[in-house]
């Protein structure tokens, strides 16, 4: 479980979170959408230590990351926004294996790991390749394989869909289910209202404030709310809304609500 207190942090003569309240559960798929500016990086930076409330507190699974970063770094894996920021080493390979090696792990354990996180994120046949060759997408994806390498119970991806081509946020997806799937927490932080409509819950956020906490119909099926916040509104939420439908999470949920209507309708 993670939760934010009344956290307050600024940038010299700069106050970016304003008294951040937040509870996201374990296991939980949660939605941080915000506009530009409005702290969500800042506010992920303090989920793993990197930065300390000015006031306020921070707890993850019971641990202050403020107090304890080593052992809340290897409880959450935060995915930046850029690669570049994540990736140092010549090879993939290397890039992969740097955080199980600091784990401990060697020999064929680390080779199986560092693999098994490449494979995770289709990028097996990139393992010797050299890091600063890659186009954006795959460095993305490789990214991510360095968090998943050390297997964090958190996993808090920054813009995971940013400059993704179709293929590359289909398997973002896929990534981020399959976390899902096999118990992890995952925060996904985005300006982009309609990547999270995945989410089981998504909490709009401006101005280092958190506005409200909804299910993802409930904000993305707010067009004022979004609007009134510099946020697009998924064209797919509107058409449901015009048609006097909720917002559906998923394709196959949207389905069925228009094959309801449709009967409904004539
Ligand atoms: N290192 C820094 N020094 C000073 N100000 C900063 C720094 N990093 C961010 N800021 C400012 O803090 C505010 C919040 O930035 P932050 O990156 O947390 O927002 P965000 O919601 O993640 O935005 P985006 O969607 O554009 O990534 C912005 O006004 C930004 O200019």
């Amino acid at each position: 479980m993670i939760e934010l207190r009344g956290v307050h942090f600024s940038y010299p003569g700069r106050e970016v979170l304003r008294g951040v309240d937040l509870r996201i559960e374990r296991g939980e798929l949660f939605g941080l959408l915000g506009p530009n500016g409005a702290g969500k990086s800042t506010l992920i930076l303090h989920l793993n230590g990197v930065l300390k409330p000015k006031k306020g507190k921070v707890l993850v699974e019971g641990l202050d990351p403020a107090e304890k970063p080593r052992e809340v770094r290897r409880k959450v894996g935060v995915v930046f926004q850029d690669p570049n920021d994540q990736l140092f080493s010549p090879t993939v390979f290397e890039d992969v294996a740097f955080g199980p090696y600091n784990l401990g792990l060697r020999g064929e354990e680390l080779r199986e790991r560092v693999l098994w996180a490449l494979r995770a994120v289709g990028m097996e046949d990139y393992a010797d390749r050299e890091t600063k060759e890659l186009s954006f997408g795959e460095k993305k994806r490789v990214a991510i394989a360095t968090v998943l390498a050390m297997e964090p119970e958190v996993v808090v991806l920054d813009e995971p869909f940013a400059n993704l081509d179709l293929g590359g946020k289909r398997t973002m997806r896929d990534v981020i289910m399959s976390l899902r799937a096999r118990g992890k927490t995952v925060v996904l932080a985005s300006h982009e209202a309609h990547y999270l409509s995945l989410c089981d819950r998504v909490a709009l956020m401006d101005a280092g404030r958190i506005v409200t906490v909804g299910k993802p119909g409930e904000i993305l099926g707010n067009p004022e709310l979004l609007r009134k916040h510099n946020l697009d509104v998924p064209p797919l939420a509107e058409l449901f809304l015009s048609l006097g439908l909720p917002v559906p999470r998923t394709v196959e949920e949207g389905k069925r609500l228009l094959e309801g209507w449709r009967r409904g309708g004539y």
